[in-house]
């Protein structure tokens, strides 16, 4: 015969399970409960990741425009743009325009891509930098035309000058699940890549997903190898959401320890070399899970769904962010 539960027992029902499970407590408790962190900072890389993919060239006035928008709905890190070969990607080409034409605000980071010294010295007045490395052999000639030893050298001639300039140099490495051309990837090399970096002197070590084929299970037997040579606040996660794993992944890696997250305005992105990738998580999403969560992070949702319609109407694009077509249809 079936017990009919009344409202005390379901509520103590309740409460047993958010204990169990780390969740908040069910009458909104001021802060979550380990084992998430209370705070998160998101790196915006819409403009440089989102964009960068773009077939038709976005002008120059309407990345300053989103990037701008971007800083003022509250973010502290942008990325704004990569001293590349713009025979490599020509999306990137007016990168001094667009550094020159933002309106910095003070304690917002504006960390722009160089590959190499070349990119460094064109990068000339930037604060902070970013290398990026790969954790696929197949990748790394691909994306910057080098072995992976061959780029660890170029960064290091990169991370040096930046040191000597007091220029904060973050680093990158992708394909930490997966390689578009050699399948999965052993997390062992993605840890020894990313050690190497950050020994080197990368203040901050993200680790891409670059084609999004991850999933909480190989994302967390990636981070338990990573964890062994770096710890998590050093990290930063980068997922791609291919296959609509990037927010449980996160997930995963903020239980882990981590608490930086790079996500990409309206979904926006995809790397040029690495086939198939789609975009990177959307942003909105990200916040919308973290506000649920109560983890803060400094970012205001309605000024960040504004500029993912901005963006997305100036490219005539699909707005890739759930929570932006929710709360636009009036969800
Ligand atoms: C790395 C290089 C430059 C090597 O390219 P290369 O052809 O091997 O370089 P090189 O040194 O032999 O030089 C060849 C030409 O490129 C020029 N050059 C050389 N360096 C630069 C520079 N910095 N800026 C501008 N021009 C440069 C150089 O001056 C020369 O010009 P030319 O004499 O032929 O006229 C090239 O492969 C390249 O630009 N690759 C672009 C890769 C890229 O931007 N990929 C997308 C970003 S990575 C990504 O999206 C993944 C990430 C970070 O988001 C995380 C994730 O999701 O996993």
């Amino acid at each position: 015969m079936s017990r009919i539960l009344c409202r005390t027992d379901l509520l103590s029902a309740l409460k047993s399970f958010c204990r169990n499970y780390g969740a908040v407590g069910i009458r909104g408790s001021p802060h979550a409960l380990p084992p998430y962190p209370r705070k998160v900072k998101i790196v915006e890389v819409g403009p440089r990741d989102g964009l960068q993919n773009e077939k038709t060239l976005v002008p120059t006035n309407v990345k300053i425009e989103l990037i701008n928008k971007l800083a003022k709905a509250g973010h502290r890190a942008v990325e704004v743009t990569s001293f590349v070969s713009p025979k490599w990607v020509p999306q990137m080409a007016d990168h001094m325009e667009v550094m020159q034409g933002i309106q910095r605000l003070s304690g917002v980071s504006y960390p722009v891509l160089t590959p190499n010294l070349k990119g460094f010295e064109a990068a000339a007045g930037c604060e902070e930098v970013a290398i990026f490395g790969a954790a696929s052999e197949s990748f790394s000639q691909k994306n910057i035309n080098c072995s992976i030893m061959e780029s660890l050298k170029r960064f290091e001639a990169v991370v040096e000058a930046a040191k000597a300039r007091g220029v904060r140099v973050r680093g990158y490495v992708s394909c930490v699940c997966g390689c578009p051309y050699e399948g999965p990837v052993d997390p062992r090399t993605v840890a020894q890549v990313a050690h190497t970096m950050y020994e080197m002197g990368c203040y901050e070590i993200s680790l891409g997903d670059t084609i999004g084929v991850g999933t909480p299970g190989s994302i967390r037997h990636m981070l338990e190898e990573v964890l062994k040579v770096l710890p998590a606040d050093v990290l930063a996660i980068h997922c791609h959401d291919t296959y609509g794993q990037a927010l449980p992944n996160i997930l995963t890696a903020l239980q882990m320890g981590v608490s930086v997250v790079d996500a990409s305005v309206a979904g926006l992105g995809g790397c040029p070399y690495a086939k198939g990738a789609s975009g990177n998580v959307a942003t909105e999403d990200v916040v919308y899970m973290l506000n649920g969560l109560q983890i803060e992070t400094g970012v205001d949702l309605d000024k960040l769904i504004e500029a993912g319609n901005y963006i997305c109407k100036v490219l005539n694009r699909q707005n890739m962010s759930k929570v932006s077509c929710a709360k636009t249809k009036g969800g």
